[in-house]
């Protein structure tokens, strides 16, 4: 096999000309994505215009500031914060772009595909429903790409048996799923999805189809079946053969544990991809960095076993939709003119259910910050060069070759294995085509132990990984749970802008997430509660201010910034009832979780409180009859989370209440 440096060398365009014809070699190579500017003349009409508006409302309260006193003065505070953000964000929208991917053209200028390993993680089978991770394990195995250049490792930092058990059920389903999903060129993955959908077969398929669709539609209940008992057994009294294992783990105390389920051994490209499960080891006194910590483990793991170029994170909800998306990873990682043009790819996060939620967010701020400065670092779907994880510097990216000083590798712990194996993944070494995946088991257990990363460099001097933490997931089921969500996210970003100052803090200096994102956790609360305080306090109601032109520049912007939003829904296809549900959640949102999130930064700095990550709740959405109704329902509950949205609605009614009375009286 050669070589990733040899890839490259035949198959990188020189830097000048995209298009050329090598005489030796006559293939015409052809550029394998193109960047995309699409036109956004309105919008930033529009976005310009709200932008004046919101200057002269600064300008009408500054010179007003006599007849007014203190209430102006805040009310003019909290609009500026209101303007300067909006400065962001128009900043951030002026350049939208896309990239634009041609798999086609893959196969025939890289005829020797790279290898990827993929990461899915998982964390509590309660939370996380094992049939959904199992889901999207099977999505990763067949997906459309060489067996044989694919590995799936499952971090369970549940230290689950049930997890164990359904994933060594769902290697071997696999070995029916995958062949049949390329052979009838399935188009999602996913089973439960792809049982879910109109794929049952009509009149017009062959007899074959039908037969094995229906058989297939019976190995999966089957499995589904076999797991729903599981999760049912007394487990420790079901815990043999190879479960024994979990006899004496608790979940929070317990050593490593890997396990090879599933060797490719003869390399067999059309046959199913390797399966290791991973349980990384714990201990009550040992901090494990949640996410960040599998995410460490199964890179150091994923070294010693397969060393491959590139790895993809998943999270265990985030099925592989699109069967190309390694395809179009490679695209742009192999089709950059530069190694160091491109450290990672992320995709688009969308959830299936809800695609409006992160949809919108991606066409509204996403395709802007792709054209300003690459795109966001999701923390899930994302591509990663294994030796930019290592910690090697944008400028060191293309020195293919270079030999690495072992004690300087000593900051990737004390494993002699891993440390070659690193060294072979800094040089570009690509022997791994002869994987023998159990011969490095132990080493495997000594790097997944909980004091490995002990005065290393791990997650310090930019050897992985972030605490922040197209797919499409398995959306949060409204309510509480999805406040949690939001809370994090604040929390993520905000930590994100905190940590910029210390460069050589790990990965987000390298994706730079953009300072617009990073404040809307801050200001978007701060103004909505400003405002609303502003108009008790003072009784400055909307009525008050009516008879003064003013109002005119309150009114104005927040009309055409809803027009605008609302037409953008429309076209973007989706329900104008859904415009209305996006518009009260962005209210409760940022009110609630997000002010949430700022207080926990803000405890976190001061050195309060520490940071814990709180796990999702995953919809459920396996059974073929579409599921309760209920679970799309937003649920207002007692949880201490809607205490401010509910104070700020009670302020803003008694403010309108006392404005209309006030306004009465001056009648
Ligand atoms: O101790 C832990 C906690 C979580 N996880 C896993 O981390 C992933 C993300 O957690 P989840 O609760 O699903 O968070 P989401 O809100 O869905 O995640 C979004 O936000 C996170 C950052 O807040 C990112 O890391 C995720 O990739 C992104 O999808 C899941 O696979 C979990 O199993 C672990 O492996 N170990
Ligand atoms: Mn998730």
């Amino acid at each position: 096999m050669p070589s990733h440096s040899t890839i490259n060398k035949v198959t990188r365009p020189p830097k000048q000309t995209l298009h050329f014809f090598d005489m030796a070699n006559p293939i015409i190579y052809v550029p394998l994505f193109k960047k995309v500017f699409p036109k956004n003349t309105y919008q930033r009409a529009v976005d310009v215009t709200i932008l004046f508006l919101l200057f002269c409302l600064l300008i009408f309260r500054l010179l007003s500031f006599n007849n007014h006193g203190l209430a102006w003065f805040l009310a003019f505070l909290c609009e500026l914060w209101f303007t300067f953000n909006w400065v962001l964000i128009v900043c951030t929208r002026w350049t939208p772009m896309l990239y634009k991917t041609f798999p086609e053209r893959l196969q025939q200028q890289v005829p020797e595909l790279p290898p990827v390993d993929v990461f899915v993680t998982t964390a509590d089978p309660v939370l996380e429903p094992p049939i959904l991770t199992m889901n999207t394990v099977l999505s990763v195995l067949a997906v459309d790409y060489p067996a044989n250049k694919v590995a799936c490792y499952v971090s369970d930092d549940g230290c689950s048996p049930i997890i164990l058990y359904s994933l060594v059920a769902a290697s071997k389903f696999a070995k029916l799923w995958v062949p049949f999903c390329k052979k009838y060129n399935v188009q999602v993955r996913a089973p439960f999805r792809y049982f879910l959908d109109e794929s049952k077969p009509s009149i017009s398929n062959s007899r074959d189809f039908q037969k094995e669709w229906q058989n297939m539609k019976e190995e999966y209940e089957q499995l589904c079946r076999s797991i729903e008992n599981a999760a049912h057994q007394p487990f420790p009294i079901g815990l043999t053969g190879e479960l024994a294992i979990f006899s004496n783990t608790e979940v929070r105390d317990h050593s490593a544990i890997v396990k090879v389920l599933w060797e490719n051994e003869e390399g067999i490209s059309d046959g199913v991809p390797h399966v290791i499960y991973i349980s990384r080891e714990k201990r009550p006194k040992h901090p494990h960095h949640y996410k960040a910590g599998a995410m460490n483990v199964l890179t150091r793991v994923s070294g010693l076993m397969t060393n491959v170029p590139f790895m993809l994170n998943l999270d265990c909800e985030m099925f592989v939709n699109n069967t190309q998306i390694i395809r179009h990873a490679m695209c742009l990682m192999l089709g950059s003119k530069n190694e160091r043009d491109c450290g990672f790819v992320q995709s688009p996060q969308f959830f299936y259910d809800r695609p409006e939620d992160l949809l919108l967010l991606h066409e509204y701020v996403g395709k802007g910050i792709v054209g300003i400065q690459g795109p966001f670092y999701g923390g899930t779907g994302c591509f990663h060069r294994r030796k930019v994880i290592y910690g090697l510097w944008p400028d060191e990216v293309e020195n293919q070759g270079k030999s690495y000083d072992y004690e300087l590798l000593k900051e990737y712990g004390n494993s002699k294995e891993f440390i070659t194996s690193a060294a072979h993944a800094l040089k570009g070494n690509t022997d791994y085509s002869t994987s023998n995946l159990s011969k490095s088991l132990e080493a495997a257990h000594q790097v997944a132990s909980c004091s490995y990363e002990y005065g290393t460099g791990w997650g310090k001097k930019g050897i992985a990984h972030q605490t922040l933490q197209p797919f499409w997931g398995v959306p949060a089921p409204g309510g509480p749970a999805m406040m949690v969500q939001q809370k994090r996210w604040a929390t993520g970003l905000l930590e994100i802008l905190f940590q910029q100052t210390q460069s050589d803090n790990c990965f987000a200096m390298l994706f730079f997430q953009p300072f617009a994102s990073s404040l809307t956790p801050i200001s978007c609360p701060s103004c909505h509660i400003g405002h609303a305080s502003c108009q008790f306090a003072f009784k400055i109601s909307l009525i008050g201010v009516v008879q003064e032109p003013g109002i005119y520049f309150i009114i104005a912007p927040f009309v055409i910034y809803n027009l605008y939003t609302l037409s953008e829904f429309i076209r973007t296809g989706f329900p104008v009832y859904s415009w209305w549900v996006g518009q009260r959640m962005a209210r409760v949102v940022t009110v609630t979780a997000w002010l949430f999130g700022v207080i926990n930064v803000i405890l976190k700095l001061i050195g309060l409180s520490e940071m814990v990550f709180e796990i999702t709740q995953k919809g459920q959405s396996t059974s073929s009859d579409g599921g309760d109704d209920d679970e799309d329902k937003f649920v207002f509950d007692e949880s201490p989370v809607f205490v401010s949205v509910t104070t700020v609605v009670l302020v803003h009614l008694t403010a309108l209440a006392t404005g209309f009375w006030a306004h009465d009286h001056y009648q």
